[in-house]
């Protein structure tokens, strides 16, 4: 069945209107094109990318004003059948453009880049010497071509004069790298026909001889140089002679940066061997099931996935693994790959734009069947999955922030019921949401209660830091935590000191007046970069130097506060001068492989002591680390968001299960200003239930999810008041077509005020149930993208917000 017209979604995703427009498809690609595909199509002046979403044989646009495609960019469909419902879901659930949910399926590579060139409008005209020589022969140029000589002032009078055009064309990216290769031939008589041949070329024949021993193989010319020691010019001989043949082929890049041991499946323990069981019937029904798996930190839950991924290679599916920005967690990936090695493909943000699309194409081309990756590799594009795991399924990571705002759990579950396959969210400390659906029945809970070889759980101590100050200790140590330090520098154990903070943000205040130095455009303090003597925004990139003097008072009593990491690192060398430290943070992390090195260092115990941010709190798996110090556990308890206390629950009990997870046992040192906070206290037990009971309460008296769902309006402009009148026509829009069983709060000011020099309103809802929410957020949309743009105004729609 051929077909004439073709259903494009376009690459414009500013346009109100959202929905596939006609397309003629030229006689010429009738037979070759295919729902799925990426294609170039006409759109107002311009060329852009597309989707081709359905083919049809009728239209009802006209037939003077249908326009043809004008190229296709795939002979086979980038995006299958699935992938487009979908994007059809997405867009729906999340309230996003279409485009943007094909757009982030699929890797930076293959999505669309545009590329200014400068078009000769009549071949006639009489051009400018310069121009000529630019020109040439060719009818069109780069536009960078105008640039880089200078001459984009000239340019300017060709376009008014309208000898020349600029357009936008889609650039065709994606290049898959190939490498010569030699084959040799499978025919011994080749060879003795060739032998024959060379009779008096002493090399050859040696080489010839030696192929004897590979037929039919393909190798790099490389490796048969140095194992047969001739040069490049005999082996052009030999393949003259018809003994082998050059070829090419295609190779991915390797993001794997070293070789790992083959490591087999272990023996499991009673409680591990009960979830496995649930999870393997699930497959075999099969059913869609979701499992929360809750194990305590180092209860062994990865290896319940290795074997229940083990399961589904078995049976000839796929396997999607994911965890929170993979490239953090080194050791992850290793496991994997020891267990499963060239069935395993990698896909996380610190690789390369062609390590990514090589990597998706390992997947796409059915060349892997287990992909571990971050939130994005929800959409690998396998199509027989068999099993999709989050591991610490309660991460903040999983749900992006830009549009589409999707979470990866959703995304999990639409794809499970697609195969009808399990998922399992993973976790010691799960998201509230998760565990409450899993008490309701809605997830099928699993619990790990002991760790997997049956160590006790580290032994926390809280240290009260206003004790400390008051017995006169204003250090950033207490003193527990130095004696402990002390303790396992001794004995030769390992420790992790844990700073809670993003980064390493220390910021410059004036100690007269009280003043931090904020970003001028952004309302935020910046934070101070000692390496380089800056203030930098970690929002909008602003940078200036540290000021002498305090700008609102002039006093020079004006330094860097903040514990950063740099600054314990110094303290640490202070007060034990002996100690071997590791810093690992985003300055010491900047270049590709970094973590890697710093945690295999540790691993080899070149260290004593691993000291960073969040960034090592997860997933560290070290049998010599005794001791876990976390410096300052109140920083994440007073952002104001109502996740505040569970978010560091979470993290203290992360962080703690980095101790005594071997043999050795461990002990936990938790310094705070408030040990009388249940968060803190709760983490004291590592006991998540008490603290879920605790969470709900305090959820349900203060109306905040999972008792109510909550979605928010944010709009924002350069000016204060246009912002603020906006968020409150939202507000009003909203009151006016939502039921009264929703509660509309709002328009506040944004948590952060102001950004990139646009002001922030919002409007928060909150809501049980209300079927008409999604409707009238589109209908807001419409009339937004139809005249607030217009305004200046920039409005999103977040319907599970991670912050508010
Ligand atoms: N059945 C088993 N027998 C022996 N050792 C095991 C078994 N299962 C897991 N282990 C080991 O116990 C340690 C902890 O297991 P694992 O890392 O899988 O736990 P986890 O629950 O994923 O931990 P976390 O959530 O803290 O990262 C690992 O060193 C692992 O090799
Ligand atoms: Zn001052
Ligand atoms: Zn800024």
């Amino acid at each position: 069945m051929s077909f004439s017209v073709a259903e494009v979604i376009v690459d414009v995703p500013t346009y109100h209107v959202d929905r596939p427009f006609d397309y003629e498809v030229p006689t010429e690609w009738v037979k070759v094109i295919e729902v799925g595909s990426r294609v170039k199509v006409p759109f107002g002046p311009r060329n852009v990318l597309g989707f081709v979403v359905g083919l049809k044989n009728d239209t009802d646009v006209p037939i003077n004003k249908i326009k043809p495609i004008s190229n296709i960019l795939d002979m086979e469909p980038v995006l299958t059948a699935e992938m487009l419902s979908l994007a059809k879901w997405l867009k729906n659930e999340t309230i996003c453009y279409e485009i943007d949910a094909l757009q982030v399926m699929l890797p930076s590579a293959l999505r669309a880049k545009y590329e200014k060139v400068v078009n000769l409008q009549d071949d006639q005209a009489i051009l400018p010497e310069q121009v000529q020589v630019i020109f040439g022969k060719r009818r069109q140029v780069n536009f960078k071509e105008f640039e880089k000589v200078g001459l984009l002032p000239l340019l300017k009078q060709l376009i008014e004069g309208r000898l020349v055009k600029i357009e936008n064309v889609v650039k065709q990216q994606g290049n898959v790298k190939e490498v010569r290769m030699v084959k040799i031939t499978d025919d011994i008589q080749i060879l003795d026909v060739a032998m024959q041949e060379a009779t008096r070329a002493v090399k050859q024949r040696s080489l010839i001889d030696w192929m004897r021993g590979h037929l039919g193989e393909v190798l790099k010319p490389q490796q048969i140089y140095e194992e047969t020691g001739v040069s490049p010019a005999v082996l052009q001989s030999v393949v003259d002679k018809g003994a082998a043949r050059f070829i090419q082929e295609e190779v991915y890049r390797d993001p794997f940066t070293k070789d790992v041991t083959r490591t087999h499946s272990l023996r499991l323990t009673e409680e591990q061997a009960i979830a496995l069981k649930a999870i393997k019937k699930s497959m075999e029904a099969p059913s869609a099931t979701t499992f929360l798996l809750q194990g305590v930190t180092g209860s062994g839950k990865t290896e319940i996935y290795l074997q229940a991924i083990q399961k589904v290679l078995d049976e000839g599916k796929e396997a999607i693994m994911l965890v929170p920005e993979i490239s953090l967690t080194p050791q992850m990936t290793e496991r994997f790959r020891s267990r499963f090695g060239e069935m395993v493909a990698v896909m996380h943000s610190g690789l390369s734009v062609g390590e990514k699309y090589d990597e998706w194409r390992k997947i796409q081309q059915g060349k892997v069947s287990v992909v571990v990756g971050a939130r994005s590799a929800i959409f690998a594009p396998f199509t027989n999955i068999g099993l999709i795991i989050l591991d610490e399924e309660h991460e903040s990571t999983y749900k992006q922030e830009d549009s589409p705002r999707y979470h990866a759990r959703d995304v999990a579950i639409w794809r499970s019921e697609y195969y009808k396959c399990p998922v399992i969210l993973g976790s010691a400390t799960p998201a509230l949401e998760s565990f409450a659906r899993a008490k309701k029945g809605v997830y099928t809970l699993l619990t790990l209660k002991q760790r997997a070889m049956k160590q006790a759980l580290p032994t926390v101590f809280v240290a009260d830091m206003r004790e400390e100050l008051q017995k006169g200790n204003r250090s950033m140590f207490s003193e527990q935590l130095v004696e402990g330090i002390r303790m396992r520098l001794e004995r030769k154990e390992q420790m992790v000191l844990f700073l809670n903070r993003r980064g390493y943000s220390s910021f410059v205040l004036c100690r007269d007046c009280g003043t931090v130095v904020q970003c001028p455009n952004c309302d935020i303090s910046l934070t101070y970069h000692r390496t380089t003597e800056k203030l930098k925004c970690h929002y909008c990139g602003y940078e200036e130097h540290v000021p002498q003097i305090c700008p609102q008072c002039q006093s020079e009593h004006i330094r860097y506060f903040g514990t950063g990491t740099q600054k314990v690192e110094e303290e640490i060398y202070k007060l034990f001068p002996e100690a071997r430290l590791l810093r690992m943070d985003v300055d010491t992390t900047k270049h590709k492989g970094a973590h890697e090195e710093i945690l295999q260092a540790f691993g080899e115990g070149q260290a004593d002591i691993l000291l960073g941010t969040q960034m090592i709190a997860k997933g560290l798996d070290f049998p010599n680390i005794t001791l876990v110090g976390v410096l300052s556990a109140d920083t994440s308890l007073h952002i104001p968001d109502y996740r505040a206390a569970e978010r560091t629950f979470q993290l203290l009990t992360q962080v703690s299960g980095r101790a005594g997870r071997h043999e050795k046992p461990g002990e936990v040192i938790i310094q705070t200003y408030t040990p009388e906070h249940y968060a803190i206290e709760l983490a004291k037990t590592q006991d998540y239930e008490p603290f879920y009971e605790r969470e709900m309460f305090l959820r349900r008296r203060s109306g905040y999810p999972p008792y109510y769902f909550v979605a928010l309006v944010q709009v924002s402009h350069e000016d204060v008041m246009m912002a603020a009148e906006y968020a409150g026509r939202a507000g009003d829009w909203l009151r006016g077509n939502l039921s009264n069983q929703v509660a509309i709060i709002g328009p506040t000011a944004a948590s952060i005020s102001r950004l990139q020099n646009r002001y922030r309103y919002q409007c928060l809802i909150k809501y049980k149930i209300e079927p008409n929410l999604i409707p009238v957020l589109q209908r807001l949309l419409a009339m937004y993208r139809a005249e607030w743009v217009k305004q200046g105004i920039l409005m999103t729609v977040d319907l599970d917000p991670s912050t508010i």
